[in-house]
């Protein structure tokens, strides 16, 4: 059965990396209702101009959504908008004497990890303010010491969960200290807002990177305590980057708005995506309706996915092969689209579908077509000394006589020069190009129209290297 409802939480804290991407993209994939939460309570880190951008970049993915920024009541959604709603269920764990205000300054727990660390013991708080007693905590507050909350682990349970990609899961409440769930500033911590928000929601099925797996049993007696029903988890393997490591928005690795100014189309992006760590049995480009159809969660895989630029071409390749004309005549740049005459808009993409990866890569070919040839390239050089001027005359003559019919113009030169094959082709196409490598010749021929083709010919009677 489908998942009811999924979602992506990401932290304004940079661009949206592959990683992250891959992430919204599988649970969008899984659901049948989809939400984005944002969660920006990290004052120091967040930032919203990284807000828009990531909003931004999902769009340019079609990774839309049910529930989210632009929903109804947006401010649902940001969770620096949820803190009253935090306060209460705050209230509720300390009320119960599940959570209780911590005092240890940052430089006081920092000593007690060392002093662990020394020991071979793993850091872990040691309770040491889980014992004041109410008294102490109010005379404490009156001298106007900062607390964080840290919520109280229950002592000798076991923590199980069956995660949706990688089994039972099983954890020891003894190995998980008291954590923080409220800063000191007042701000939500991520394990307790993005768990209170998730059964807030009714988000029935997380799926979240691995570097998620040890919040998810703390998550768990967070939602036990106030009695919330909790999402499934499913922890996927992270996609490493080149150096092997994680892909992170700390160092700014991969990031979609850098692949989509590098001119990477998002059904190709988003057809990598697919299949970075979920098998498809359909190898074809697929839309995201169809990408979403395919979908299994049982197809995903348990070993960590490394991102391959080859693989992400070849998709490319594909999405430039199927997009329509109006998709291509939007992704080429503007000095691109002024160099091209409308009459030859239609046949210009199509050439671009079969000879271009990247926008670059049609402007380079619409200069050569629409504006000045430009110098040849060694190699076309070579072939244009290595032909005599009679065969270039010829040519002129056939393209006067049939400016408008590239058949007609070949079959007429082959008969003036005797000449076939590649020493007919190499020496025109090096003559209307100036390379010997790239779309049809007929193409060549016609594109630049009668006026363009004619002088190019003329220029190498004349003109030797
Ligand atoms: N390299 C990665 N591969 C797959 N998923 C990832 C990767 N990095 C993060 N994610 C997932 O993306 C989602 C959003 O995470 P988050 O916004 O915290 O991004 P982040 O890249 O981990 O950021 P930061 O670098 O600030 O920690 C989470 O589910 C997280 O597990």
């Amino acid at each position: 059965m489908r998942p009811g409802k999924t979602r992506f939480a990401p932290s304004p804290t940079g661009f949206i990396h592959l990683g992250n991407a891959r992430t919204a993209l599988f649970n969008r994939l899984a659901g049948e209702r989809f939400l984005l939460r944002i969660e920006d309570t990290d004052r120091e880190r967040c930032r919203t101009e990284y807000v828009a951008a990531l909003i931004e970049d999902l769009q340019w993915l079609g990774i839309d959504w049910d529930e989210g920024p632009h929903s109804a009541a947006p401010d649902d959604y940001f969770q620096s908008r949820r803190q009253a709603i935090y306060d209460r269920y705050y209230a509720c764990l300390e009320q119960a004497g599940s959570a209780y205000p911590c005092f240890c300054s940052p430089e006081e727990l920092a000593q007690i990890r060392a002093r662990q660390r020394a020991a071979g013991q793993p850091p872990r708080y040691p309770g040491t303010c889980a014992r004041l007693s109410p008294e102490e905590v109010e005379a404490r507050l009156a001298r106007g010491l900062k607390s964080t909350l840290r919520f109280r682990v229950p002592p000798g349970r076991q923590i199980t969960f069956d995660d949706l990609i990688r089994g039972p899961q099983a954890f020891r409440s003894d190995d998980i200290g008291d954590f923080i769930i409220r800063r000191a500033d007042g701000t939500p911590a991520f394990l307790f807002c993005n768990a209170v928000d998730d059964a807030l929601m009714a988000v029935t099925h997380v799926l979240r990177g691995e570097d998620h797996l040890a919040n998810t049993p703390r998550q768990l007696l967070i939602l036990e305590a106030l009695r919330l029903t909790p999402p499934r988890y499913g922890h996927l393997p992270l996609i490493l980057g080149d150096d092997g490591a994680p892909l992170s928005k700390r160092n700014g690795s991969r990031s979609i708005r850098e692949l989509r100014q590098q001119g990477y189309l998002p059904l190709a992006v988003v057809n990598l995506l697919a299949r970075l760590g979920h098998h498809y049995r359909e190898e074809a480009l697929l839309t995201l309706a169809e990408l979403s159809e395919g979908f299994d969660l049982a197809a995903i895989g348990k070993s960590p996915a490394r991102f391959d630029p080859q693989q992400l071409d070849y998709w490319q390749k594909q999405a430039v092969h199927a997009a329509d004309d109006a998709i291509l005549w939007d992704w080429l740049d503007e000095a691109t689209r002024t160099l091209i005459p409308a009459p030859c808009r239609s046949e210009f993409l199509s050439l671009v579908r079969s000879n271009c990866l990247f926008p670059k890569e049609a402007r380079h070919w619409a200069e050569i077509l629409f504006g000045d040839a430009g110098k040849p390239d060694p190699d076309a050089r070579r072939v244009l000394e290595q032909t005599p001027a009679e065969f270039f005359q010829a040519a002129l003559e056939a393209a006067r006589r049939h400016p408008e019919d590239y058949q007609a113009f070949v079959t007429e030169l082959k008969t003036l020069t005797g000449v076939k094959g590649k020493r007919l082709f190499q020496p025109l196409r090096a003559a209307l190009s100036g390379r010997l490598d790239g779309p049809e010749l007929e193409r060549l021929y016609r594109l630049p129209g009668p006026g363009r083709v004619q002088t190019r010919l003329a220029r190498w009677i004349t003109h030797r290297c």
